[in-house]
């Protein structure tokens, strides 16, 4: 085999170290190298361009220059403990860093331990801007939670919806079961709620709706949940309630309503009330019998309140 001279290695060397540079420079995706300290030895063009820094101005720095100072600390150790690693010990992480004019974007930083020429370790680190993909991972939860929010609440009232309602009176049979807890239910709906919507517009009714809705989850306790049934029957589930507290609930809740006006016209309202308690293991039997006793309600006069009893 051909020998090769000490001088032909040195090129060949040389060479090999030029073409490597000039692929780091033209490289895309920002690179440098910082010290086992953490001082920038080298940067890209595209390292300087991507934080709006010329060459000289990061040549020297510290690497936590472009990081928000809340980070500083972690990041440093990080890069302590990486330089003691094992050379072929690889770092892949999501920051946020800051440009020269204070602008926040958030990298991929992808590392690799290399040894230089004096022995000493060196971490690389190439930059992937993931800024834009993050905002549309942000646009996309949001868009996600909203439409949640849209198939389990009703638009106008913000209330939990019929079919997202019944789901919860369900749960909330089966965890009645399970502890032997009481548990209650009211529905309630408007009195000549119409004539509002025939003299004043159905934007009228609206409002009202709104208005006697916020109210009446005020009055009710934290832990009942408010539900739409539609139109203007509601659905008020009692964990842990029994007939004689629903009821008394119930009143105060009437009572608010009958004592409060409404909308710009000084609207008063009226609602009536069936309550029903539980004693058999099915939602549907339960809102029937709270429906039944709404319905004695409203036969028997209107703005008032009536118990299902247990054989209705
Ligand atoms: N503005 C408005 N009106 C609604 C909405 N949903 C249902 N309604 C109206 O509510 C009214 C209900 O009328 P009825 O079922 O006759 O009941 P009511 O007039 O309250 O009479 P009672 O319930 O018997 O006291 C109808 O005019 C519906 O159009 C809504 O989302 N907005």
């Amino acid at each position: 085999m051909k020998e090769i001279s000490p001088d032909k290695l040195y090129q060949l060397f040389n060479r090999s170290k030029r073409n490597t540079e000039n692929v780091i420079k033209a490289a895309p995706i920002g690179i440098c190298i910082t010290n086992p300290l953490g001082h920038f030895e080298m940067v890209n063009p595209a390292y300087c361009e991507f934080y709006g820094y010329r060459q000289e101005e990061l040549l020297g720095q510290h690497f936590t220059h472009v990081v928000p100072e809340v980070n500083q600390a972690v990041l440093s150790a990080l890069h302590a403990e990486f330089m003691q690693g094992n050379e072929d010990q690889e770092l892949r992480q999501e920051w946020e860093v800051v440009l020269k004019n204070g602008e926040r974007r958030t990298i991929i930083a992808e590392a690799a331990r290399i040894e230089a020429d004096d022995g000493e370790p060196r971490k690389v680190t190439f930059i992937i801007d993931i800024t834009q993909r993050k905002q549309l991972e942000e646009r996309l939860k949001q868009a996600n939670e909203r439409l949640d929010h849209l198939a389990h609440h009703d638009e106008l009232t913000e209330l939990l919806n019929r079919r997202a309602g019944l789901q919860r009176l369900d749960e909330e049979i089966k965890r009645c079961e399970r502890y032997g807890t009481p548990f209650s239910i009211a529905i309630y709906d408007l009195d000549d709620f119409k004539a509002i919507n025939d003299t004043y517009g159905h934007s009228a009714g609206d409002s009202v709706l709104q208005q006697i809705t916020s109210l009446v989850s005020d009055v009710l306790r934290d832990t009942d949940l408010h539900i739409r049934l539609g139109g203007e029957e509601f659905l008020i589930i009692m964990p842990g309630v029994n007939a004689e507290e629903a009821y008394q609930g119930m009143e105060r809740v009437r009572e608010s309503v009958a004592q409060q006006t409404f909308t710009e016209h000084q609207l008063t309202m009226t609602l009536s009330s069936g309550i029903a308690s539980y004693v058999e293991a099915s939602g549907t039997r339960l809102l029937e019998r709270a429906d039944k006793a709404m319905y004695q309600a409203k036969q028997t006069g209107r703005n008032r309140i009536v118990i299902a009893l247990s054989s209705m």
